[in-house]
């Protein structure tokens, strides 16, 4: 017997990933769109509030701002569902913490990729920095995004910041040299360096470079449609559906974590 189609809520319905979202839960028939929601205030013309949303609602898919998806987050906690896919990027230290905090009470995915290419990534550079002398191999990552992005560096960026942290066994934060100005010195062994492009209508290009004497391997993933998102953003609705409370990011949804 097939199953009945899961609920999906999508907030922030006027953003970019907002109207892609609505556009991809449409054409997918193991999904409904049970309801759009934007900013506090306004309503009609196919929005409803974000209490209405949530009460018609099995999942929401959230791509909208940290602060936003932070206090979505609470909010769904605070009554016990729905179960949220988050794919904001940006979080500080105390939005993370809240986002946290609701996993114990409600299932979430995040993550700031729902690529499927990127996260399969994700995994060859952590095998690549486990692979290689931090003495012997600087590790940059270098980001190109259109010029309406409001974070740096971006969510993948620090995903694969974090995953080549990860094979070398330290923490990111330790590390991470983030901005580069004026006379900075030569560059310490073990740094993982970020550098950000902003322009046009690209729509993520991400490249992580592992740089020794005379030799470079560059390891990189180009998006070339927001629809790629959307549509792994479906697959950890549907995968998120019913699962027990915790925090849950794509490498979970795709099998990638055993
Ligand atoms: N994880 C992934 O795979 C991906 C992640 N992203 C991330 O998703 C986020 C959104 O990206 P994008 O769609 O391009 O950005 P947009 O700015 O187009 O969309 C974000 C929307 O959220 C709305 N918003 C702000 N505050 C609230 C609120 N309190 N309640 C409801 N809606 C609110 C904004 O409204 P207003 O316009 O009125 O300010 C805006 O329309 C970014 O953080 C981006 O980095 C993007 C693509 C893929
Ligand atoms: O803002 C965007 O557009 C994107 N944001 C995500 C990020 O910060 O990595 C994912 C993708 O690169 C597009």
């Amino acid at each position: 017997m097939s199953q009945p189609p899961v609920r999906v809520a999508i907030a922030g319905a006027l953003g970019r990933m907002g109207r892609q979202m609505a556009d991809a839960v449409q054409d997918d028939a193991r999904l409904a769109l049970a309801a759009r929601f934007h900013r506090p205030g306004i309503v009609g013309e196919g929005l409803l509030s974000r209490d209405e949303a949530l009460a018609m609602a099995e999942i929401v898919i959230d791509f909208t701002t940290p602060a936003a998806s932070a206090d979505l987050a609470r909010v769904c906690a605070g009554r016990g569902g729905p179960a949220l896919v988050i794919g904001s990027t940006g979080f500080d230290a105390a939005e993370l913490a809240d986002i946290a905090d609701a996993a114990k009470t409600i299932a979430i995915v995040r993550s700031g990729s729902f690529s499927l290419g990127l996260n399969m990534l994700v995994g060859l550079v952590e095998r690549a920095a486990r692979a290689l002398d931090p003495d012997d191999w600087d590790v940059e990552i270098v980001e190109a995004h259109h010029r309406h992005k409001i974070d740096a560096p971006s969510g993948t960026a620090l995903m694969l910041g974090q995953a080549a942290a990860g094979g070398r066994g330290i923490e990111l934060e330790t590390v991470a040299r983030r901005v580069r100005d004026g006379v900075i010195g030569a560059r310490p062994a073990g740094e993982i360096g970020f550098a950000v492009m902003r322009g046009g209508s690209i729509i993520g290009e991400h490249s992580v470079r592992f740089c020794a004497e005379g030799e470079l391997v560059t390891l990189s993933h180009a998006a070339g449609d927001r629809i790629m998102f959307a549509r792994g953003a479906i697959a950890a609705a549907l995968w998120v559906a019913g699962r027990p409370p915790g925090e849950y990011d794509m490498r979970d949804v795709l099998g990638l974590n055993n």
